[in-house]
């Protein structure tokens, strides 16, 4: 089976995005960890597949594969790919479209500037919507990582995130505390891990150890979940400007009730062919 697929990347989180509108694709999880490996195949962290939709009135499904070969429900720099990547492709004229995923529809919309701004919906706070194993809702939570008590915020973006305060993201234990956090068995679905280190009221510096994926250079839904977990906490204001590894981030969100509106560029890197 040859796919022909375009490479990407949304602040350095980089993906495979391959049309399924025009071209016959299925691929198994053996097949997708393939595409996703980044010295047998083309290497990406997630692997984003383009669909008709199912519900009249949306214009595109969009599903999300992290690189263990695990599908998701949400991917946010990949959101902002997803736009760059159907109107490139010819696929539609609009510059903002309804996207359903498997959490729900999102927004993208390409701004004037070359950015994209996506719509990701309102933040799911209660533990059961994560899933995390918690008796009520809290602005954070004592998850016990390894014998050591941490203060996580725990909420979802579509996909579930544990969110920690640290005094310097250059020195925190992403890689190593990361792995224990995102298969913690209080997460049955697992979840990404993030750790926020706060500058002043509108910025952080942020880096994420993403489920099924490792640490990614940046993470879209991370970055709300993160404002959303600062501003929970009474220590960010309502937008923020967030530093990743890849690049910045603009993240706005006016509080519970309301949609967390993301912002960052879309970059297309190369198109290509892969036989499987
Ligand atoms: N690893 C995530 C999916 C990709 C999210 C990330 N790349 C983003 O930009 O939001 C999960 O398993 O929920």
């Amino acid at each position: 089976m040859k796919i022909r697929f375009t490479k990407m990347h949304g602040q350095g989180n980089d993906f495979v995005v391959i049309d399924a509108v025009r071209q016959s694709v299925s691929l198994d999880r053996e097949q997708v960890r393939r595409i996703a490996d980044r010295h047998f195949g083309v290497g990406c962290d997630q692997l984003l597949v383009v669909e008709p939709p199912t519900t009249a009135g949306n214009d595109f499904r969009y599903r999300i594969w992290n690189s263990d070969g695990g599908e998701v429900e949400q991917c946010g720099n990949g959101s902002r790919c997803f736009v760059r990547f159907v109107l490139d492709q010819g696929l539609t004229t609009k510059t903002e479209i309804r996207v359903e995923t498997a959490s729900g529809v999102i927004v993208p919309r390409l701004e004037s500037t070359g950015q994209v701004t996506v719509d990701m919906g309102a933040p799911r706070l209660a533990p059961a919507q994560v899933p995390f194993d918690a008796a009520e809702e809290r602005v954070t939570y004592p998850l016990v990582v390894d014998g050591v008590t941490l203060e996580v915020s725990v909420l979802s973006m579509g996909n579930p995130h544990a969110v920690q305060v640290v005094d310097d993201v250059d020195r925190a234990p992403v890689t190593t505390q990361g792995p224990r956090i995102e298969n913690h068995p209080a997460f049955p679905k697992r979840v990404n891990a993030g750790f926020m280190q706060v500058v002043s009221r509108d910025a952080i510096r942020l880096r994420v150890w993403e489920r099924g994926a490792g640490e990614t250079l940046a993470c879209g839904t991370g970055a709300c979940a993160a404002v959303v977990s600062g501003i929970r906490r009474g220590l960010l204001d309502s937008r923020v400007r967030v530093t990743t590894r890849g690049g910045p981030l603009s993240i706005l969100w006016p509080g519970p009730g309301h949609a967390v509106m993301m912002t960052g560029d879309a970059v297309r890197v190369f198109d290509g062919e892969i036989e499987l």
